[in-house]
């Protein structure tokens, strides 16, 4: 894949935006990467979002791709730089949690999206600053207890955790608030929205459509929290495909007559759903200890020894990321002045080798 010619990124830096449309251009940059230049500007034309437009040079034509993902806000200047699947993009001017984006161009779910429809898509992530952990998935069968242990965790650290709001077609029981603990939704209106890419994952569970939509998990991640996703083992598998980089635990109960009881004792679902859900657990149980999907296996027998390993479970990768970020660094750095340490040896003995009066 060759660059695309200098005066095609020149045209494009110097204005040839008239194939973005855009009118009073604020910002504007362009990557190229193999044949395709990305020209990533944003407008002043009402929406102040930055839109993105594909000069495809072995078409020789401008493609206007479709965008998923929040798109970030208009600003002062931007920069990019191509990397392998996605264009890091920088804001000049933008507040720290708003300085680093990911065009996403050619990942999985780029490309997942790009099959589904058919046509150009590119997808806008994020960068996270700081502290934000890699994603929470807890899956397990029906009544295992997900659902207390979430609630457990984001009593003691509600600053720290938040919950993707999933969508389901399945009705409100007494309690649940829509757009709380979930969207509740219609089918023929979740199946057009997941043929539209809404989703980062879908499954039918139980005999409804459960799913949770990108903007979910941005939701949480935009507020600088750490996201759980409360999902079943299909969706679990279905993130670990995506290129949402997450944790994930699997819940298994103690005995099928013990999530039998905590199934009836809960009281929301009918004879017949709770049958339902009772046979679909043992295959669920199966899939989660031998899938290799689950960084993290749990037994909830005792609610709160649980819930202490479930703790430790989650700060557990959070010390392998602190080995990324720190030990890992550190080591390349101390095996680095070793190599420069040996060359040296090796070039001072070849200079003395070669005049002995040295
Ligand atoms: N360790 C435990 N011991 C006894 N009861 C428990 C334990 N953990 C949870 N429960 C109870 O079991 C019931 C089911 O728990 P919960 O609703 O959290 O399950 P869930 O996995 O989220 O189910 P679903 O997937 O159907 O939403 C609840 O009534 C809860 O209080
Ligand atoms: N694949 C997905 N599964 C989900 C999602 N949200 C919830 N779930 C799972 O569904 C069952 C049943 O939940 P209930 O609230 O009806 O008892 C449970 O295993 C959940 O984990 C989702 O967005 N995607």
């Amino acid at each position: 894949m060759g660059e695309a010619p200098a005066l095609l990124v020149d045209d494009v830096q110097d204005g040839a935006l008239n194939g973005l449309e855009l009118k009073n251009v604020t910002c504007k940059t362009t990557a190229t990467v193999g044949d395709k230049a990305y020209v990533i500007g944003g407008a002043d034309d009402g929406t102040l979002s930055i839109e993105v437009q594909i000069f495809d040079r072995s078409l020789g034509e401008w493609v206007r791709p479709t965008v998923r993902g929040t798109k970030p806000v208009s600003c002062n200047g931007l920069s990019a730089v191509p990397l392998e699947d996605r264009i890091l993009i920088l804001k000049k001017g933008s507040k720290p949690d708003d300085q680093i984006w990911f065009l996403e161009i050619d990942t999985q779910y780029v490309r997942q999206q790009q099959k589904i429809l058919g046509s150009e898509v590119v997808a806008w992530s994020k960068g996270v600053i700081g502290n934000a952990e890699k994603p929470v998935v807890i899956s397990g069968p029906s009544g295992v207890g997900k659902g207390t242990l979430i609630s457990m965790l984001m009593k003691e650290f509600p600053s720290m955790f938040g919950f993707s709001v999933s969508h389901t077609t399945r009705a409100p029981r007494g309690m649940e608030k829509d757009g709380v603990h979930y969207h509740f939704t219609e089918k023929s209106i979740m199946e057009k929205e997941i043929k539209e890419g809404k989703f980062l994952e879908f499954a039918s569970v139980h005999g409804n459509l459960y799913g949770t939509s990108v903007e979910a998990v941005e939701l949480v991640a935009d507020a600088g929290k750490r996201c759980i996703l409360d999902i079943d083992v299909q969706g679990a598998r279905s993130v670990r495909a995506s290129s949402l980089e997450a944790i994930f635990i699997f819940i298994c109960p103690p005995s099928m007559e013990e999530l039998e009881k905590r199934l009836r004792d809960r009281g929301t679902e009918t004879e017949e759903q709770i049958l339902k859900r009772l046979r679909n657990a043992e295959a669920e149980i199966e899939q989660g200890k031998s899938s290799q999907v689950f960084d993290f296996i749990l037994y909830n027998e005792k609610l709160e020894e649980c819930y202490e390993r479930l703790k430790v479970s989650v700060s557990e990768a959070k010390t392998s990321r602190v080995f990324e970020m720190f030990f890992l660094p550190l080591i390349i750095l101390i095996l680095s002045i070793h190599w420069c340490r040996n060359y040296w040896d090796l070039t001072v003995s070849s200079l003395l080798h070669l005049n002995p009066d040295l």
